[in-house]
């Protein structure tokens, strides 16, 4: 789809749980000057809030409600923080990090009404100058039309590995076996559902992150938008 060239441009990170699409993001969104979309940070909140209000993962009717009346905020954090995530007035930001709530999030991502309730929410962002979006559907339904989709990949080995010196870092020790079957399960849901699999847009540029650091990345990413 060719962008609209009135609408502010719209850079698309897409890809699988540690890709590296949420480290990136912020990195590209700091260097261009652009707003941040952390899409994923949406259906985490409405699969806590489901859980907080008793709502069942497997009640499509009440799942899209609580999608719809989410009072849901990003606050602002210095440079190179991820924004604060406040949802009902508390802040969230760490609660929603769980591989838990990553797991629901995902379970609440296939139900096609979940989806639908969290679109419009996630167009608004698209605000001059700029946007980076991240997450599973932004190139290929939430900005078809994006100036530059790019998919972030890397071995499930490998992202299992990041992801659990990230939990070491933040004082969670949790094994490494665990959490590949956990990443290869989640995989697995996401790029098999029928509603917005995950799968590379078809004008999106691969890039696969195995062996590579997170500078290599945004410089390629950077080069991709034209900024290298
Ligand atoms: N290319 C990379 N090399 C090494 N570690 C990385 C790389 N990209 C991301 N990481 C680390 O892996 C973890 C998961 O990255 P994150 O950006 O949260 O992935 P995603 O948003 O795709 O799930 C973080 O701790 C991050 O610092
Ligand atoms: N645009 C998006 C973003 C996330 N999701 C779902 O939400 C879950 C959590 O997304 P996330 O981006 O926060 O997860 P990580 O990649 O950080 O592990 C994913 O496993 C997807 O099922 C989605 O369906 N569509």
């Amino acid at each position: 789809m060719k962008p609209d060239s009135d609408a502010p441009p719209i850079i698309c990170l897409d890809g699988p749980s540690g890709a590296g699409k949420g480290t990136v993001s912020q990195l590209l969104a700091r260097r261009m000057g652009y707003r941040l979309l952390d899409s994923g940070a949406l259906y985490r909140v409405t699969a806590l809030s489901a859980m907080r209000h008793g709502v069942s993962l497997d009640d499509a009717e009440e799942l899209a409600k609580t999608a719809r009346n989410l009072a849901v905020a990003f606050e602002a954090t210095p440079p190179g923080e991820p924004a604060r995530v406040i949802l009902d007035g508390s802040d969230v930001t760490a609660e929603i990090r769980t591989e838990k709530c990553g797991d629901n999030a995902s379970r609440v991502a296939v139900i096609p009404a979940v989806r639908t309730a969290l679109l419009q929410l996630q167009r608004d962002f698209r605000q001059a100058p700029g946007l980076v979006a991240d997450g599973r559907d932004m190139g290929t339904v939430v900005f078809p039309d994006a100036q530059l989709k790019v998919f972030l990949t890397a071995s499930a080995e490998e992202r299992a590995e990041r992801r659990h010196r990230q939990l070491l870092d933040a004082g969670i020790d949790v094994k490494i076996s665990d959490l590949l079957k956990e990443i290869k399960a989640r995989d697995e849901r996401d790029m098999n559902r029928e509603t917005a699999p995950l799968k590379p847009a078809d004008d999106a540029h691969v890039v696969d992150t195995t062996g590579l650091g997170i500078e290599e990345v945004l410089d390629r990413v950077l080069a991709l938008a034209g900024r290298d």
